[in-house]
Order: C-alpha cells, then sequence, then structure tokens
C-alpha cells in the first residue's frame, strides 16, 4: 500500500487536566475524503489546530508526504502542502473575488507581501487565478468585491484560494457551516472533484454530506477515536451510535 499523505501518530494535547487530544492516530490517503466527526467538545477543533501547526502536541508526529512536520508551523505546514479553511473565512472583503485569488496564488509562489500589490496587474498571474475562480463555479463573479459574495460563494472562494497551494492534503473544517440544503449539495458536489485534486480531511457536521462524500470515518470522542473505517461500517457500530445518543441519530 502507498504511503499516506497525511499521517498523524499517537497525538497528545492537555489543557490542564483535560485530556483534548488523547492518542489520535489517523492516516489520509491519496484520492480519498476522511471525515472526522465528533459531538461538540470530543476535540476535532484541537485535532485540526494540531494537524495544521496552530496548536503544538504535547507527544505525538504528524507526518506529511513522508515528511516528518510536527516541529513546523502553520505557514511552513502550508508551504509543504497542507492546504487548510477556516470555520471563518479570511478573505479580503474589499477586494474582487479575482484580485483575493491573486493574492494566493502570489502568496503561494512566496511573494512578499509588498509585492503582492504590484503583482496584481501581473497576467500569468491573472490567468493561473481566474483558473482557480472557474474551477470553483466562480466565473461569472470575478469582478464582485469579496464582502459582497453570498455566504456559499464566499466558501467557494475559500476553496479556490486553498487550491492556489497546489495542496498535497486539504483540511476543511466546516465547509457546510451556514449554507442552506442548494449550497450544500453545490458543495459536497465540489468537493467531489477537489478530492482528486489532492485528498480531503473533512470536519463537517452535515451527517448527509458526510456519508455522502466520505470515504472513510473517524469518530471522535473525548479526544479518542473510538471508531474508524468505511462508511457503512461506522454507522451501524454499536459504540458510535451510543456515543451519538440524544445528539445525532445515524440514520
Ligand atoms: N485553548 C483551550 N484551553 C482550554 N480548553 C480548551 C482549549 N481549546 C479547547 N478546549 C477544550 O478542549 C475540548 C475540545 O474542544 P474542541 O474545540 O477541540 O472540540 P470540538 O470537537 O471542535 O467542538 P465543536 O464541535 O463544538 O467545535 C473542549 O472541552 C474544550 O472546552
Amino acid at each position: 500500500m502507498t504511503e499516506p499523505v497525511l499521517d498523524v501518530q499517537d497525538l497528545h494535547l492537555a489543557f490542564g487536566a483535560l485530556k483534548a487530544t488523547d492518542g489520535v492516530s489517523l492516516t489520509l490517503r491519496r484520492g480519498e475524503i476522511h471525515a472526522l466527526i465528533g459531538p461538540n467538545g470530543a476535540g476535532k477543533s484541537t485535532l485540526i489546530g494540531l494537524i495544521a501547526g496552530t496548536l503544538r502536541p504535547d507527544a505525538g508526529q504528524v507526518r506529511l508526504n513522508g515528511r516528518d512536520v510536527t516541529g513546523l508551523d502553520a505557514s511552513a505546514r502550508a508551504r509543504a502542502g497542507l492546504a487548510r479553511t477556516f470555520q471563518v473565512t479570511t478573505l479580503a472583503p474589499e477586494l474582487t473575488v479575482l484580485q483575493n485569488a491573486m493574492l494566493a496564488v502570489a502568496g503561494a509562489s512566496g511573494a512578499p507581501y509588498r509585492f503582492l500589490r504590484p503583482a496584481l496587474s501581473d497576467p500569468a498571474l491573472v490567468e493561473r487565478a481566474s483558473g482557480y475562480v472557474a474551477r470553483v463555479g466562480l466565473a461569472g463573479r470575478r469582478a464582485v468585491r469579496a464582502g459582497d459574495l453570498a455566504h456559499g460563494e464566499r466558501r467557494r472562494l475559500d476553496l479556490a484560494m486553498a487550491l492556489a497551494l497546489a495542496p498535497r492534503a486539504f483540511v476543511l473544517d466546516e465547509p457546510m457551516a451556514g449554507m442552506g440544503p442548494d449550497g450544500a449539495r453545490e458543495m459536497t458536489a465540489l468537493l467531489d472533484l477537489l478530492k482528486r485534486e489532492a485528498p480531503i480531511l473533512l470536519v463537517e457536521h452535515d451527517m448527509d454530506a458526510v456519508f455522502r462524500l466520505a470515504d472513510r470515518i473517524s469518530v471522535l470522542v473525548s479526544g479518542r477515536i473510538i471508531a474508524s473505517g468505511p462508511v457503512e461500517a461506522v454507522r451501524a457500530d454499536k459504540e458510535v451510535q451510543r456515543a451519538y445518543l440524544g445528539e445525532e441519530r445515524l440514520t
């Protein structure tokens, strides 16, 4: 079997007496969507922070394409190919869709920030950024200010910017959050395309989307993974059903 793109080994992080991440191991393999689910407070955000490098573990290891990145900060991990999108988007609201995408392309190629503004008139950059904008279905919205986009459109622009990093792996934190049924359906189709670009570790509360999209699911409860495997096996797992009773029904 080929080496996983992302390989998380026995991660631990405690906040005082609280073990927010308590010996988590998981892998992300080429071509797959691996969903991470769990009740509120289970430790999903903490785990994502440890993987993305905004948090440092007390113990354990994060490997990206075989390289140990545990000692790298978030921006170095991004440069190493880990593309993370946030629950709250980080777009520049006064710039257009295309300009935001161009900043991401320029940033990904390592241009220092003071050179980014002049770079906005570079034709090669315009072309590459336009390509990413079109990939997420926003070609007709290129000239719209990011601040004027609908919520779902903003999430797609987030993805275009993540694509600009030419990532080896995506870490997506609730991409469906705040979307209506139509938006969630569109995003589902988009994620299905994106996973061909790079595998996706997906934290998502929308169980319909998770069951439709995921190749594998890991269930986190109290900082530990209590079940991990193909969708049907995890859905049928009695311990998972117990952990979710009163919270979300896995039907
Ligand atoms: N910086 C922190 N200091 C202390 N405790 C924290 C900190 N961050 C998270 N926690 C605690 O760690 C546990 C896991 O939190 P985390 O946000 O990772 O869960 P989650 O699964 O992402 O929850 P949700 O689905 O509600 O976003 C919770 O009990 C939370 O209160």
